[in-house]
């Protein structure tokens, strides 16, 4: 099979790298460019010394990047790339998104982060959770990587959304680490402010991910199994809370949520009962894993893996449903090649790290 010329925007950042390390593996891809502005003409090792001798030109511009490749990868902030993404799409590439930009529908997008700067393109986007759209994303012209976040939650939370016991609330909490915010973030981020420090941040459902998680439990909830990204559905409210904690990757989400008391299955509810439901719903996907051990983040570190576990408390008819994942892994860049992957009839893990490191 001839290989693919990918190229990456937004190379210099901590998404763009984790793509690199996949994009090197891969044996049907051929780096082809790297976009960044600040070490334009600089060889990759002047930006990332655990890349140097690896297989990849020179950090370019963006339009010379775009120009070479077949398939872009986005990893730039949001806002700034539905340009990059419309210029990639007229010259007929196609796109995997790490950015936020065609996640939501143009009105969601609108509410959530302001007027979307091209709002046709929405409606060729397909929402990259493989779990969920591994059949639309089959020739996906323009992919739309989850949000961090949400993998994790919306991943915990799913198989209670296809078994109707979300109940009439969701609650969202997530620890997250100080990758998650990128390699240019401010003050705050440095180490003496988060050391020993543990603070939540976005909280009274203002974090822009709540909408990315009412979507797809909407979705899972009214479509099951195999979702389509865009149509009418009915949204639950989740109230979504994230904490910055002091480590370098992970995502840790703890969710809870209220089943029905009047629902069918709501009697027959155990622990062991959900832990079936959720192998049930999670077998044979190669990059989740269900366990009775609660999830913890070191175990997913350096990985594409999520793992998913649940409980149930019988005095409080609460379910809660935990997943580990690492945001720059399952949470970004890996989700990305998996959806990339899926998208182009790839084996699912080419390219991925399905181990994770320890310590
Ligand atoms: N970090 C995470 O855990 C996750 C991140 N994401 C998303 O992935 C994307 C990248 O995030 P992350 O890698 O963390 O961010 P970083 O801040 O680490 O990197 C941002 C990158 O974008 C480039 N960039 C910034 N502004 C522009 C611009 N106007 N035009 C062109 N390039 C630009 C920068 O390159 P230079 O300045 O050299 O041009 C840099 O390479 C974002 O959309 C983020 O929301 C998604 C899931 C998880
Ligand atoms: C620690 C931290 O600040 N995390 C970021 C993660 C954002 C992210 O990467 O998600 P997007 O792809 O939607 O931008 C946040 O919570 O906003």
């Amino acid at each position: 099979m001839t290989r693919l010329k990918v190229g990456v925007l937004g190379a210099s950042g901590y998404g763009g790298a984790e793509l690199l390390r996949r994009l090197v593996t891969h044996p049907f891809v051929t780096v082809s460019g790297l976009a960044s502005r600040q070490f334009a003409g600089q060889a990759v090792a002047a930006c990332w010394p655990q890349l140097a001798g690896a297989a990849l030109p020179a950090f370019e511009d963006a339009e010379a990047v775009i120009a070479g490749c077949d398939v872009l990868f986005c990893a730039t902030p949001h806002g700034e790339t539905a340009p990059f993404v419309q210029r990639a799409l007229a010259a007929g590439k196609r796109v995997v998104d790490l950015s936020a930009d065609f996640r939501l529908a143009p009105k969601d997008y609108a509410a959530w982060y302001g007027p979307h700067p091209y709002p046709e393109g929405c409606a060729r986007a397909v929402y990259g959770l493989t779990e969920l759209h591994r059949e639309e994303l089959r020739g996906a012209e323009l992919v739309a990587v989850p949000g961090c976040n949400c993998t994790a939650g919306n991943l915990a939370l799913a198989p209670l959304a296809l078994h109707g016991l979300l109940g009439e609330h969701v609650t969202v909490n997530v620890l997250t680490g100080v990758s998650g915010a990128g390699r240019s973030a401010a003050l705050g981020f440095h180490f003496p402010e988060l050391n020993e420090n543990a603070r939540p941040y976005k909280a009274g459902g203002t974090h822009r991910h709540t909408a990315e998680l009412e979507d797809t439990l909407g979705r899972v909830a009214a479509f099951g199994r195999q979702v389509k990204t865009r149509g009418d559905f009915a949204r639950p409210t989740v109230s979504f809370t994230p904490h910055l904690v002091p480590m370098t990757r992970g995502i840790l989400a703890t969710c809870t949520v209220r089943p029905d008391p009047e629902h069918p299955e709501a009697a027959g509810l155990s622990t062991a009962a959900l832990l079936e439901r959720y192998e049930d719903f999670y077998r044979g996907e190669p990059l989740v894993t269900v366990q009775e051990d609660l999830p913890q983040t070191k175990a997913v570190s350096g990985s594409d893996r999520t793992l998913v576990s649940v409980r149930y408390d019988k005095r409080s008819g609460t379910v809660t449903a935990f997943a580990a994942l690492d945001n720059l892994g399952k949470g970004a860049a890996g989700g990305a090649v998996q959806a990339f992957n899926a998208a182009h009839g790839f084996g699912e893990t080419l390219g991925l790290f399905t181990q994770g490191v320890w310590p």
